[in-house]
């Protein structure tokens, strides 16, 4: 163990514990149900590790995201990451989950952390719904069925600003559709970077000005 408390519950292999700190009291309710959900609805809902939570907060607040689009809700634990950005922006999340129940939790979770006011939960096939959306996108963020991940670009790329990203996760080989992997890695209009390669993996791809 480092000094200091435990490794990362997100990445054994972390080599320095970082912890989120809250800035102020909306930080520290939405960190506290994140906290929660981490703990007790990992199991069986696929959500992100804990570092790539702080990931994801980390580029919506680098790009000042004021809209992000999510594909595969799940019980809301990324959305609360990129919330404790949109709650200081003034923006709002779009979500999208196709499993009424873990759509049930998550709706639950965003009540808890006081962030309902700027969350829609869209229920459905996204890959139907995502054409709802019409405003432009700050940060896209795919987590849905991996061989959706190509659609959801297509669908969506337009609608992202420039200096805007598209974020994916679970990029590492195993688990990419090298579709996906060839549409972002050669695409002029994108600047793709790959992270956290040692663990789920996370393609970062900024859209060019
Ligand atoms: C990996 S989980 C998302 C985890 C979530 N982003 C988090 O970290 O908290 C993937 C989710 O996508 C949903 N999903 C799969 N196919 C979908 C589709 N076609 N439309 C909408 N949601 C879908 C699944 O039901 C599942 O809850």
């Amino acid at each position: 163990q480092p000094p200091g408390g435990p490794r990362q519950r997100g990445n054994p292999r972390a080599v320095f514990e970082v912890k989120t700190l809250p800035k102020d009291d909306v930080e520290k309710r939405i960190l506290e149900v994140i906290e929660e959900v981490g703990r007790n609805q990992r199991a069986g809902n696929m959500i992100v590790p804990e570092e790539d939570g702080r990931l994801l907060r980390a580029w919506a607040e680098a790009v000042g995201a004021k809209h992000v689009v999510e594909l595969g809700t799940s019980v809301g634990y990324s959305g609360l990451w990129f919330c404790l950005v949109l709650k200081k922006t003034g923006g709002k999340l779009t979500t999208f989950e196709i499993n009424e129940k873990r759509a049930a939790m998550a709706r639950e979770n965003f009540e808890k952390a006081g962030v309902s006011d700027i969350v829609t939960i869209v229920l459905g096939d996204a890959h139907e719904t995502v054409k709802q959306v019409k405003e432009p996108i700050d940060v896209l963020f795919l987590d849905a069925d991996k061989t959706g991940y190509l659609d959801y670009f297509e669908k969506l790329s337009p609608l992202v600003r420039p200096g805007g990203v598209v974020i994916a996760h679970n990029m590492i080989p195993s688990m990419a559709d090298p579709r996906f992997v060839k549409a972002i890695t050669t695409n002029p209009d994108y600047e793709t970077v790959f992270l956290h390669m040692d663990a789920s993996g996370v393609s970062v791809s900024v859209k060019k000005h």
